[in-house]
Formats: structure tokens, sequence, C-alpha cells
């Protein structure tokens, strides 16, 4: 169906209403402010979606708005910033649905109302190839404490938030459901993959915790172990990881019992969106108590060493990847 809407008419129905901050003007200006807030500092992240390569083009319209939101929060709050505002670039494909339309904005309020934040502007624009999603996210962190990627230092302990490989291990099921048997994977277990694929958690809860003892941090979008190598390297470190330290869930972990390559796939397949990040031996203990009071998981799964090796070990054997993460080319 050709949409009936003209440009205008389609961000006035369907993207005025999530223009809540007064900085937004009801989106009928050409641009938005963001108020100063003293003592925080202003963090700033894009980050696009695709349909095809981050998201398949028959999910639910509500769920890609979502992930193409949350994303994006997952940046902020690897930074030690609370979420505030979002733009959002919407390219849309020559043919489009006002049913679609209605339910990815429903999908942006959801989720503004669980994250606490106002749409401020965006574009939209016809694509002649397939859909594409843009969304720049600002957020707040308290003054000087915005974990970097640079600044872990040896002997410092790596922690990962939640489980990792769901998504990843989703994603193959969607590809291949005969996986699910292979694995022995219960519907609850297999639901909740699948879901964690469509609809990632980002760590928004953990961000003042993050703020205040991340030495250096950031999430995990392209897969643990190539995301490890990013922050070693950017912190002119080495590190070793534990593998069995990693936090699975229960059909992560069956899968990776019974399939050997499924925990391969998990390690390094991407789609987590957890935070990645270095702890001071010493603040360890307070950090796992106040993420635990937010109720976030938290896993050691190793330690930052001198020189440049990331290793990956595994009941004392080095595991070898043929990738350690996602890369676009
Ligand atoms: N086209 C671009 N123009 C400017 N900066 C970019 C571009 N693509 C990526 N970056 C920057 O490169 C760095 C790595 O990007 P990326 O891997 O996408 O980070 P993240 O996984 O946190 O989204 C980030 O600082 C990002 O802002
Ligand atoms: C249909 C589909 N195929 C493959 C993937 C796997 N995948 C696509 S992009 C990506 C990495 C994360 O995306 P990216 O654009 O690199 O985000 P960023 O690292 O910039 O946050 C992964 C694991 C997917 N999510 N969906
Ligand atoms: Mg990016
Ligand atoms: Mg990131
Ligand atoms: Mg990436």
């Amino acid at each position: 169906m050709s949409g009936r809407l003209d440009e205008f008419g389609l961000i006035a129905r369907y993207f005025r209403p999530l223009a809540t901050a007064p900085g937004a003007a009801g989106l009928t200006d050409d641009a938005a402010t963001i108020p100063h807030a003293f003592g925080k500092e202003l963090v700033v992240t894009t980050d696009a979606v695709v349909a095809g390569v981050h998201f398949f083009p028959d999910d639910p319209a509500d769920a890609v708005a979502r992930k193409a939101l949350r994303v994006n929060l997952s940046d902020l709050a690897a930074k030690g910033a609370r979420p505030t505002g979002y733009l959002v670039t919407l390219a849309l494909p020559d043919v489009w649905d006002e049913d679609w339309l209605e339910a990815f904005s429903e999908g942006l309020a959801i989720d503004q109302e669980e994250f606490g934040v106002s749409l401020l502007g965006g574009d939209t624009v016809r694509s002649p190839g397939g859909l594409v999603i843009s969304i720049t996210a600002f957020g707040h962190a308290a003054e000087g404490h915005v974990p970097r990627r640079d600044g872990a230092a040896p002997g410092q302990r790596l922690y990962v938030t939640g489980t990792i490989g769901d998504a990843a291990l989703g994603l193959m099921l969607r590809q291949d459901e005969r996986l699910g048997r292979l694995w022995d994977l219960s519907r609850a277990e297999k639901e909740a993959l699948l879901d964690r694929y469509l609809l990632p958690e980002p760590r928004v809860a953990l961000a003042s915790v993050v703020g205040a003892y991340g030495t250096a941090s950031m999430d995990v979008s392209d897969g643990l172990i190539g995301d490890v190598r990013k922050l070693a390297e950017a912190s002119r470190v080495g590190a070793v990881i534990d593998a069995v330290r990693v936090p699975l869930s229960s059909g992560v972990a069956r899968a990776a019992r019974l399939d050997p390559p499924a925990l391969g796939s998990a390690l390094t397949g991407g789609d987590d969106y957890e935070i990645l990040l270095a702890i001071d031996p010493e603040d360890a203990e307070a950090f796992e108590a106040e993420a635990i009071s937010l109720g976030v998981r938290v896993a050691d799964i190793g330690v930052l060493t001198e020189g440049s090796a990331v290793r990956v070990e595994r009941h004392g054997r080095e595991m070898i990847f043929q990738r350690g993460s996602w890369n676009h080319f």
C-alpha cells in the first residue's frame, strides 16, 4: 500500500506526539535545544540499524523502533550517562504502510516511557533501497565520570553485565530452526534467545555505577572477544579472559555443551548490548554490591595485563577464534 500521508502529515501524526521535551518545539522548528545541566557532561552517540543487516525486514515495527533506540541507550550507559533525548532519521522504502508507522511510533512511545526520554527531532526521507533508521541519542553523566575505552590498567579486573551470547544464538535460531533440537532447548529457552535478539536490554539502570567505578568501559555490540580486544587496544594493555566465567543463560550453556561451536558463536556473535568494564580490584566488592542492589548481574571474567595479547582460556587451554566479532566489511 502506498502511503496516503505526505512527509509533513506523517511527521505530525506519528512523531509529534513523541516530542514531549520543550526543546523539541513540537517538531515545528529547524533545530532542537537541550538545556544545560550544571555538574553534568552532555554525552552523545549515534547508531543506525538497517533492514537485512541489523534486523529482519519482517520483524515487528515496534521491536525495530525499540532496537534502534536501545542500541544507542546502551552506548550512553557504557559512558555512565542516563539518556535524555534522541533524534531519529527514517529512510523509508518507496512503498510504506501506515500500520507499520503506527506500530513503529508506538514502540518508541513505550521505550520513551520506560527510559524517560523524549524525541527531539529528526528527518524523514524516501529510500529507493531498504529501510534505514538512524538514531542519535543524548544523555547526561556526572562531570569527570565518563569512562572511556582507554582507561584500563594492568591488574584491573574485567567485568561484564548480564549474560553473553543469547542474541547471537537467537539470530542463529532465526536462520535455522533445526538448531533448537540440536541444542535441546525448551520452548521457554528458545523464546528467551529469540527475544534477546529482537529486543536488547540496555543497562541504563547501571549507568551511574559504571560512571562511578569503571576505569574503562564500552558496550558489547560486535561480540565479546573482539570488543575486549578493542578495549585492551585502546588502553594499551593485554587481557586474560576465563571463558568458564563468562555468564551464560541456561539455553546458551546447554547449546555450548551439546554443540561446542555454539560457545564460539556466543562469545563472538554480538548483539549483546551488555557492558564490558574494567574495575580496580579494591573497588570490586563495592561495585558488585551496587550492581546487585540495582538488580543487574555482573561477572568478573578476567584480568587486564601488561603487553597487548588478549588470551581466552578454558580449563587452562587457549581458545582460538576465527573472528573475534562482527565486522560490517
Ligand atoms: N562515519 C563515521 N563518522 C564519524 N565517526 C564514526 C563514523 N563511523 C564510526 N565512527 C566512530 O568510530 C568509533 C567506533 O564506532 P563504532 O564501532 O560504531 O562504535 P559503537 O560500537 O560504540 O557504536 C566511534 O567513536 C564512532 O563515533
Ligand atoms: C538480520 C541480521 N543479520 C546479522 C546480524 C548480526 N549483526 C549485525 S550488525 C552486528 C553488530 C552490531 O552492529 P553495529 O552496526 O556494528 O553496531 P555498533 O557496533 O556500531 O554499535 C551484528 C552482530 C543481525 N543483528 N541481524
Ligand atoms: Mg556505532
Ligand atoms: Mg558501543
Ligand atoms: Mg559495531
